[in-house]
Protein backbone atom coordinates (compact mmCIF):
# COMPACT_ATOMS: atom_id res chain seq x y z
CA UNK A 1 0.00 0.00 0.00
CA UNK A 2 1.41 3.31 -0.58
CA UNK A 3 0.46 6.74 0.68
CA UNK A 4 1.54 9.90 -0.09
CA UNK A 5 1.86 12.39 2.11
CA UNK A 6 2.24 16.29 1.48
CA UNK A 7 4.62 18.31 3.93
CA UNK A 8 7.49 16.44 5.60
CA UNK A 9 7.58 18.79 8.37
CA UNK A 10 7.29 18.44 12.23
CA UNK A 11 3.55 16.66 12.07
CA UNK A 12 4.34 14.95 8.55
CA UNK A 13 7.09 13.30 9.98
CA UNK A 14 6.08 13.16 13.30
CA UNK A 15 2.66 12.18 13.54
CA UNK A 16 0.96 11.00 10.39
CA UNK A 17 3.87 9.74 8.05
CA UNK A 18 4.49 7.39 11.57
CA UNK A 19 1.27 5.97 11.76
CA UNK A 20 0.92 5.49 8.12
CA UNK A 21 4.51 3.49 8.24
CA UNK A 22 3.64 1.75 11.22
CA UNK A 23 0.16 1.04 9.71
CA UNK A 24 2.06 -0.94 7.01
CA UNK A 25 2.09 1.81 4.67
CA UNK A 26 5.09 2.56 2.36
CA UNK A 27 4.99 6.57 2.70
CA UNK A 28 6.06 8.88 -0.10
CA UNK A 29 6.51 12.00 1.60
CA UNK A 30 6.00 15.01 -0.92
CA UNK A 31 8.01 18.82 0.13
CA UNK A 32 9.45 21.95 -1.60
CA UNK A 33 12.55 21.03 1.01
CA UNK A 34 15.18 19.95 -0.65
CA UNK A 35 17.35 18.53 2.17
CA UNK A 36 14.84 17.14 3.37
CA UNK A 37 13.59 15.29 0.30
CA UNK A 38 17.32 14.58 -0.11
CA UNK A 39 17.98 12.84 3.35
CA UNK A 40 14.39 10.93 3.06
CA UNK A 41 15.28 9.54 -0.09
CA UNK A 42 18.98 8.58 1.43
CA UNK A 43 18.15 6.84 4.11
CA UNK A 44 14.36 5.34 3.88
CA UNK A 45 13.90 6.08 7.55
CA UNK A 46 13.55 7.96 10.46
CA UNK A 47 13.63 8.14 13.94
CA UNK A 48 10.41 9.47 16.12
CA UNK A 49 11.63 10.22 19.81
CA UNK A 50 8.72 10.22 22.58
CA UNK A 51 9.33 13.43 24.72
CA UNK A 52 8.74 11.74 27.93
CA UNK A 53 10.92 10.23 31.04
CA UNK A 54 11.90 7.53 28.90
CA UNK A 55 12.62 8.73 25.41
CA UNK A 56 11.40 5.51 23.32
CA UNK A 57 12.48 5.50 20.01
CA UNK A 58 10.63 3.84 17.34
CA UNK A 59 12.04 3.60 13.78
CA UNK A 60 10.11 4.73 10.59
CA UNK A 61 10.66 2.58 7.88
CA UNK A 62 9.39 1.96 4.63
CA UNK A 63 9.69 6.14 3.50
CA UNK A 64 10.63 8.09 0.90
CA UNK A 65 10.39 11.34 -0.83
CA UNK A 66 9.49 13.68 -3.53
CA UNK A 67 9.97 16.85 -4.72
CA UNK A 68 7.02 18.61 -5.97
CA UNK A 69 8.44 21.44 -7.58
CA UNK A 70 11.48 19.47 -9.71
CA UNK A 71 9.96 16.01 -9.23
CA UNK A 72 5.98 16.97 -10.90
CA UNK A 73 6.31 13.96 -13.48
CA UNK A 74 6.85 11.43 -10.41
CA UNK A 75 4.37 12.68 -8.07
CA UNK A 76 2.07 12.47 -10.62
CA UNK A 77 2.63 8.67 -11.31
CA UNK A 78 2.58 8.14 -7.51
CA UNK A 79 -0.46 9.87 -7.56
CA UNK A 80 -1.89 7.60 -9.81
CA UNK A 81 -0.71 4.58 -7.82
CA UNK A 82 -1.32 6.05 -4.38
CA UNK A 83 -4.05 4.29 -1.72
CA UNK A 84 -4.05 7.06 0.68
CA UNK A 85 -3.50 10.40 0.17
CA UNK A 86 -2.69 12.96 3.34
CA UNK A 87 -1.35 16.21 3.84
CA UNK A 88 -0.11 18.28 6.51
CA UNK A 89 1.40 21.55 5.31
CA UNK A 90 -0.33 24.28 7.08
CA UNK A 91 -3.90 25.66 5.76
CA UNK A 92 -1.93 28.56 3.16
CA UNK A 93 -0.44 26.15 1.47
CA UNK A 94 -3.52 23.89 0.70
CA UNK A 95 -4.10 26.10 -2.70
CA UNK A 96 -0.88 25.73 -3.61
CA UNK A 97 -0.61 21.89 -3.71
CA UNK A 98 -4.16 21.60 -5.28
CA UNK A 99 -2.98 22.44 -8.47
CA UNK A 100 -0.42 19.07 -8.76
CA UNK A 101 -2.79 17.07 -6.73
CA UNK A 102 -5.86 17.99 -9.26
CA UNK A 103 -3.26 17.01 -12.47
CA UNK A 104 -2.22 13.93 -10.27
CA UNK A 105 -6.32 12.82 -9.66
CA UNK A 106 -6.80 13.80 -13.56
CA UNK A 107 -4.45 11.48 -14.92
CA UNK A 108 -5.22 8.85 -12.02
CA UNK A 109 -8.73 8.44 -13.47
CA UNK A 110 -7.55 7.54 -16.97
CA UNK A 111 -5.61 4.62 -16.01
CA UNK A 112 -6.62 3.85 -12.32
CA UNK A 113 -10.52 3.49 -11.54
CA UNK A 114 -10.36 2.84 -7.84
CA UNK A 115 -11.78 4.91 -5.14
CA UNK A 116 -8.92 6.68 -2.81
CA UNK A 117 -9.08 9.36 0.11
CA UNK A 118 -7.51 12.33 0.51
CA UNK A 119 -7.45 13.80 4.15
CA UNK A 120 -6.00 17.05 5.16
CA UNK A 121 -4.47 17.03 8.58
CA UNK A 122 -4.48 20.72 9.43
CA UNK A 123 -5.60 22.68 12.27
CA UNK A 124 -8.87 23.91 10.88
CA UNK A 125 -11.99 23.18 10.57
CA UNK A 126 -13.24 21.25 6.97
CA UNK A 127 -9.90 21.45 6.38
CA UNK A 128 -10.22 18.21 3.39
CA UNK A 129 -13.73 20.29 2.18
CA UNK A 130 -11.28 23.36 1.34
CA UNK A 131 -8.93 21.69 -0.39
CA UNK A 132 -11.64 19.44 -2.23
CA UNK A 133 -12.79 22.98 -3.33
CA UNK A 134 -9.41 23.97 -4.18
CA UNK A 135 -8.90 21.18 -6.21
CA UNK A 136 -12.09 21.68 -7.89
CA UNK A 137 -11.12 25.27 -9.26
CA UNK A 138 -9.02 23.39 -11.52
CA UNK A 139 -10.70 21.08 -13.12
CA UNK A 140 -13.40 21.05 -15.68
CA UNK A 141 -17.04 20.42 -15.58
CA UNK A 142 -17.03 17.11 -17.15
CA UNK A 143 -14.32 15.77 -14.21
CA UNK A 144 -16.57 16.77 -11.81
CA UNK A 145 -18.48 13.62 -11.30
CA UNK A 146 -15.84 11.65 -11.63
CA UNK A 147 -14.12 13.19 -9.06
CA UNK A 148 -17.33 12.71 -6.99
CA UNK A 149 -17.34 9.33 -7.40
CA UNK A 150 -14.14 8.14 -7.15
CA UNK A 151 -12.27 10.56 -4.42
CA UNK A 152 -13.26 10.54 -0.96
CA UNK A 153 -11.98 13.65 0.77
CA UNK A 154 -12.38 13.21 4.49
CA UNK A 155 -12.65 15.70 7.19
CA UNK A 156 -10.37 15.19 10.21
CA UNK A 157 -9.15 16.52 13.45
CA UNK A 158 -5.00 15.53 14.13
CA UNK A 159 -3.65 16.76 17.63
CA UNK A 160 -0.28 16.19 19.17
CA UNK A 161 2.45 18.59 20.40
CA UNK A 162 5.13 18.52 17.80
CA UNK A 163 7.37 21.27 18.22
CA UNK A 164 10.12 22.77 15.86
CA UNK A 165 13.14 20.60 15.86
CA UNK A 166 16.70 20.87 17.13
CA UNK A 167 17.84 17.77 16.77
CA UNK A 168 21.64 16.55 15.15
CA UNK A 169 20.03 14.41 12.59
CA UNK A 170 17.78 16.12 11.00
CA UNK A 171 15.26 13.93 10.10
CA UNK A 172 14.44 12.89 13.75
CA UNK A 173 11.73 14.33 15.67
CA UNK A 174 11.03 14.65 19.10
CA UNK A 175 7.00 14.28 19.90
CA UNK A 176 5.04 13.67 22.80
CA UNK A 177 3.41 11.05 23.67
CA UNK A 178 -0.29 11.46 23.50
CA UNK A 179 -1.98 11.77 19.75
CA UNK A 180 -5.26 11.84 18.51
CA UNK A 181 -6.77 11.48 15.01
CA UNK A 182 -9.94 11.70 14.33
CA UNK A 183 -11.33 11.16 10.86
CA UNK A 184 -14.80 11.50 10.07
CA UNK A 185 -16.72 8.51 7.86
CA UNK A 186 -19.16 10.28 5.86
CA UNK A 187 -17.37 10.90 2.90
CA UNK A 188 -15.83 7.63 2.63
CA UNK A 189 -16.30 5.13 -0.52
CA UNK A 190 -16.46 1.68 -0.30
CA UNK A 191 -13.42 0.86 2.44
CA UNK A 192 -10.52 2.64 3.40
CA UNK A 193 -7.72 0.13 4.71
CA UNK A 194 -6.84 0.38 8.69
CA UNK A 195 -4.97 3.00 9.81
CA UNK A 196 -3.10 2.27 12.82
CA UNK A 197 -4.34 4.59 15.82
CA UNK A 198 -6.85 7.10 13.95
CA UNK A 199 -10.71 6.75 15.35
CA UNK A 200 -13.37 7.06 12.64
CA UNK A 201 -16.58 8.69 13.84
CA UNK A 202 -19.63 9.67 12.02
CA UNK A 203 -19.98 13.26 12.85
CA UNK A 204 -16.65 14.67 13.65
CA UNK A 205 -17.79 18.43 14.27
CA UNK A 206 -17.50 17.85 18.35
CA UNK A 207 -14.04 16.19 18.06
CA UNK A 208 -12.26 19.57 16.00
CA UNK A 209 -14.35 21.60 18.07
CA UNK A 210 -13.51 20.23 21.20
CA UNK A 211 -9.92 20.27 19.91
CA UNK A 212 -9.62 23.19 18.44
CA UNK A 213 -11.27 25.43 21.33
CA UNK A 214 -9.58 23.73 23.91
CA UNK A 215 -5.92 22.63 22.74
CA UNK A 216 -5.40 24.97 20.49
CA UNK A 217 -7.03 28.24 22.03
CA UNK A 218 -4.98 27.39 25.60
CA UNK A 219 -2.06 26.69 23.20
CA UNK A 220 -2.37 30.42 21.38
CA UNK A 221 -3.18 31.96 24.80
CA UNK A 222 -0.40 31.18 26.70
CA UNK A 223 1.43 31.46 23.34
CA UNK A 224 0.65 35.53 23.18
CA UNK A 225 0.67 36.08 26.60
CA UNK A 226 3.99 34.39 26.91
CA UNK A 227 5.69 36.52 24.39
CA UNK A 228 3.57 40.04 25.61
CA UNK A 229 5.63 38.85 29.07
CA UNK A 230 8.48 38.09 27.08
CA UNK A 231 8.68 34.34 27.84
CA UNK A 232 10.63 31.66 25.51
CA UNK A 233 8.74 29.14 25.71
CA UNK A 234 4.72 27.62 26.58
CA UNK A 235 6.53 25.61 28.95
CA UNK A 236 7.91 28.45 30.59
CA UNK A 237 4.65 30.89 30.26
CA UNK A 238 2.59 27.89 31.69
CA UNK A 239 4.93 28.46 34.39
CA UNK A 240 3.93 31.76 35.04
CA UNK A 241 0.54 31.92 37.64
CA UNK A 242 -0.68 34.55 35.74
CA UNK A 243 -0.35 33.33 32.67
CA UNK A 244 -1.84 29.86 33.60
CA UNK A 245 -5.09 31.73 35.23
CA UNK A 246 -5.41 33.47 32.03
CA UNK A 247 -5.31 30.00 30.06
CA UNK A 248 -7.42 28.43 32.49
CA UNK A 249 -10.19 31.13 32.29
CA UNK A 250 -10.59 31.28 29.03
CA UNK A 251 -10.68 27.67 28.50
CA UNK A 252 -13.71 27.29 30.98
CA UNK A 253 -15.19 29.64 28.91
CA UNK A 254 -14.80 27.99 25.62
CA UNK A 255 -15.78 24.94 27.87
CA UNK A 256 -19.01 26.62 28.84
CA UNK A 257 -19.96 26.84 25.27
CA UNK A 258 -19.01 23.09 24.42
CA UNK A 259 -21.16 21.92 27.40
CA UNK A 260 -23.86 23.47 26.59
CA UNK A 261 -24.17 23.09 22.95
CA UNK A 262 -23.14 19.26 22.66
CA UNK A 263 -25.17 18.29 26.45
CA UNK A 264 -21.50 16.94 27.57
CA UNK A 265 -20.60 16.32 31.19
CA UNK A 266 -19.28 19.01 32.85
CA UNK A 267 -16.76 17.37 35.00
CA UNK A 268 -15.53 15.29 32.41
CA UNK A 269 -14.58 18.06 30.33
CA UNK A 270 -12.66 20.16 33.44
CA UNK A 271 -10.42 16.76 33.56
CA UNK A 272 -10.04 17.08 29.20
CA UNK A 273 -8.84 20.30 30.52
CA UNK A 274 -6.44 19.96 32.97
CA UNK A 275 -5.28 17.15 30.83
CA UNK A 276 -4.25 19.93 27.99
CA UNK A 277 -2.81 21.93 30.68
CA UNK A 278 -0.61 18.91 31.34
CA UNK A 279 0.58 18.52 27.87
CA UNK A 280 1.49 21.88 27.76
CA UNK A 281 3.52 21.43 30.54
CA UNK A 282 5.38 18.37 29.66
CA UNK A 283 8.75 19.30 30.73
CA UNK A 284 10.36 17.37 28.22
CA UNK A 285 9.35 19.55 25.18
CA UNK A 286 10.45 22.82 24.91
CA UNK A 287 8.03 24.53 22.29
CA UNK A 288 8.70 28.39 21.20
CA UNK A 289 6.29 30.84 22.05
CA UNK A 290 6.71 32.08 18.61
CA UNK A 291 6.17 28.80 16.70
CA UNK A 292 2.60 28.15 18.69
CA UNK A 293 1.53 31.98 17.96
CA UNK A 294 2.82 31.64 14.36
CA UNK A 295 0.42 33.44 11.82
CA UNK A 296 -1.91 35.56 13.99
CA UNK A 297 -4.03 36.69 10.84
CA UNK A 298 -5.22 32.94 10.48
CA UNK A 299 -5.57 32.21 14.19
CA UNK A 300 -8.13 35.36 14.16
CA UNK A 301 -10.01 34.52 11.73
CA UNK A 302 -14.04 34.04 12.92
CA UNK A 303 -14.13 30.09 13.67
CA UNK A 304 -10.50 29.84 14.40
CA UNK A 305 -9.59 28.87 18.14
CA UNK A 306 -10.10 32.04 19.93
CA UNK A 307 -12.56 34.38 18.08
CA UNK A 308 -14.89 31.51 17.39
CA UNK A 309 -15.53 30.33 20.85
CA UNK A 310 -15.47 33.95 21.88
CA UNK A 311 -18.49 34.62 19.66
CA UNK A 312 -20.23 31.78 20.17
CA UNK A 313 -20.23 32.17 24.32
CA UNK A 314 -21.94 35.91 23.41
CA UNK A 315 -24.24 34.63 21.79
CA UNK A 316 -25.29 31.69 24.09
CA UNK A 317 -24.95 33.17 27.56
CA UNK A 318 -25.24 36.92 26.37
CA UNK A 319 -22.27 37.78 28.24
CA UNK A 320 -18.30 38.80 27.37
CA UNK A 321 -15.68 35.84 27.83
CA UNK A 322 -13.10 38.10 29.71
CA UNK A 323 -10.52 35.01 29.19
CA UNK A 324 -11.33 34.76 25.36
CA UNK A 325 -10.89 38.59 25.24
CA UNK A 326 -7.59 38.72 26.89
CA UNK A 327 -6.25 36.61 24.67
CA UNK A 328 -7.72 38.05 21.51
CA UNK A 329 -5.86 41.77 22.77
CA UNK A 330 -2.24 39.59 23.24
CA UNK A 331 -3.18 38.44 19.61
CA UNK A 332 -3.58 41.86 18.90
CA UNK A 333 -0.52 43.18 20.25
CA UNK A 334 2.19 40.09 19.05
CA UNK A 335 4.25 42.05 16.15
CA UNK A 336 7.16 38.91 16.14
CA UNK A 337 9.17 40.47 13.10
CA UNK A 338 10.18 37.33 11.30
CA UNK A 339 6.17 36.00 11.47
CA UNK A 340 4.60 38.09 8.23
CA UNK A 341 1.27 37.52 9.29
CA UNK A 342 2.63 39.62 12.59
CA UNK A 343 3.77 42.45 10.38
CA UNK A 344 0.59 42.20 8.10
CA UNK A 345 -1.25 42.65 11.26
CA UNK A 346 0.35 45.63 13.11
CA UNK A 347 0.37 47.17 9.48
CA UNK A 348 -3.29 46.76 9.71
CA UNK A 349 -3.82 47.95 13.23
CA UNK A 350 -1.92 51.29 12.56
CA UNK A 351 -3.86 51.91 9.22
CA UNK A 352 -7.46 50.75 10.45
CA UNK A 353 -7.57 50.67 14.01
CA UNK A 354 -8.55 47.45 16.61
CA UNK A 355 -11.39 47.79 15.43
CA UNK A 356 -10.31 47.59 11.54
CA UNK A 357 -8.42 44.49 12.41
CA UNK A 358 -11.08 42.43 13.50
CA UNK A 359 -13.66 43.69 11.38
CA UNK A 360 -11.15 42.77 8.47
CA UNK A 361 -10.33 39.48 9.93
CA UNK A 362 -12.77 37.80 11.98
CA UNK A 363 -16.27 39.37 10.53
CA UNK A 364 -16.51 40.98 13.89
CA UNK A 365 -18.86 44.84 13.06
CA UNK A 366 -17.15 47.69 14.85
CA UNK A 367 -19.79 48.43 17.36
CA UNK A 368 -20.00 44.10 18.27
CA UNK A 369 -19.31 43.73 22.52
CA UNK A 370 -16.47 41.57 21.95
CA UNK A 371 -14.46 44.29 19.97
CA UNK A 372 -14.93 46.83 22.64
CA UNK A 373 -13.77 44.50 24.99
CA UNK A 374 -11.37 43.73 23.40
CA UNK A 375 -10.08 47.07 22.19
CA UNK A 376 -10.57 48.32 25.87
CA UNK A 377 -7.89 44.82 26.86
CA UNK A 378 -5.48 46.09 24.12
CA UNK A 379 -5.06 49.29 25.46
CA UNK A 380 -4.66 48.29 28.87
CA UNK A 381 -2.28 45.76 27.99
CA UNK A 382 -0.53 48.09 25.60
N1 LIG B 1 3.25 20.80 14.89
C1 LIG B 1 2.17 20.43 15.52
O1 LIG B 1 2.21 20.16 16.73
C2 LIG B 1 0.85 20.31 14.82
C3 LIG B 1 0.60 20.83 13.59
N2 LIG B 1 -0.65 20.65 13.02
C4 LIG B 1 -0.92 21.16 11.71
O2 LIG B 1 -0.12 20.44 10.76
C5 LIG B 1 0.19 21.29 9.68
C6 LIG B 1 1.69 21.31 9.48
O3 LIG B 1 2.29 21.84 10.66
P1 LIG B 1 3.79 21.52 11.05
O4 LIG B 1 4.12 20.14 10.68
O5 LIG B 1 3.96 21.97 12.43
O6 LIG B 1 4.54 22.54 10.06
P2 LIG B 1 5.99 22.39 9.43
O7 LIG B 1 6.35 23.75 8.96
O8 LIG B 1 6.89 21.68 10.36
O9 LIG B 1 5.74 21.43 8.17
C7 LIG B 1 5.16 21.85 6.97
C8 LIG B 1 5.93 21.18 5.83
O10 LIG B 1 5.25 21.49 4.62
C9 LIG B 1 6.24 21.73 3.64
N3 LIG B 1 5.68 22.49 2.52
C10 LIG B 1 5.51 23.82 2.41
N4 LIG B 1 5.00 24.12 1.21
C11 LIG B 1 4.84 22.95 0.55
C12 LIG B 1 4.36 22.61 -0.74
N5 LIG B 1 3.92 23.54 -1.61
N6 LIG B 1 4.34 21.29 -1.09
C13 LIG B 1 4.77 20.33 -0.22
N7 LIG B 1 5.23 20.62 1.01
C14 LIG B 1 5.26 21.90 1.40
C15 LIG B 1 7.34 22.48 4.39
O11 LIG B 1 8.56 22.47 3.69
C16 LIG B 1 7.36 21.69 5.69
O12 LIG B 1 8.26 20.60 5.61
C17 LIG B 1 -0.41 22.66 10.03
O13 LIG B 1 -1.68 22.76 9.44
C18 LIG B 1 -0.55 22.61 11.53
O14 LIG B 1 -1.57 23.43 12.00
C19 LIG B 1 -1.64 19.98 13.65
C20 LIG B 1 -1.45 19.44 14.87
C21 LIG B 1 -0.18 19.54 15.53
O1 LIG C 1 -0.35 24.71 13.95
P1 LIG C 1 -1.03 26.03 14.19
O2 LIG C 1 -2.48 26.05 13.83
O3 LIG C 1 -0.28 27.20 13.68
O4 LIG C 1 -1.01 26.28 15.71
C1 LIG C 1 -0.10 25.80 16.57
C2 LIG C 1 -0.91 24.83 17.30
O5 LIG C 1 -1.01 23.58 16.69
C3 LIG C 1 -0.31 22.63 17.37
O6 LIG C 1 0.87 22.60 16.66
C4 LIG C 1 -0.87 21.30 17.50
O7 LIG C 1 -2.20 21.18 17.75
C5 LIG C 1 -0.20 23.14 18.72
O8 LIG C 1 1.09 22.95 19.10
C6 LIG C 1 -0.64 24.58 18.65
O9 LIG C 1 -1.82 24.71 19.36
Amino acid sequence: MLAVHFGAGNIGRGFIGSLLSQSGYEVMFVDINDEVVRLLKEKQEYRVIIADENRQEQLIRNVSAVNSQTEREKLIDYITKAHLITTAVGPHILPAIATILAEGLQKRITINKTPLHIIACENMIGGSDVLKSHVFAKISETDKPLFETYYGFLNCAVDRIVPNQKNDDPLSVVVEPFFEWVIEKQNIIGDIPPIQGAHFVDDLKPYIERKLFTVNTGHAIASYLGYYKKWKTIQEAMNDGEIRSDVEKALHESGAVLVKKYGWNENEHQSYIQKIIQRFLNPSISDEVVRVARSPIRKLGANDRLVGPATQYYDLFGQVPLGLVKGIAALLLFDYENDDEAVALQKTIQETGVEGALYQYSQLEKDHPLVIAIKDQWQHLK
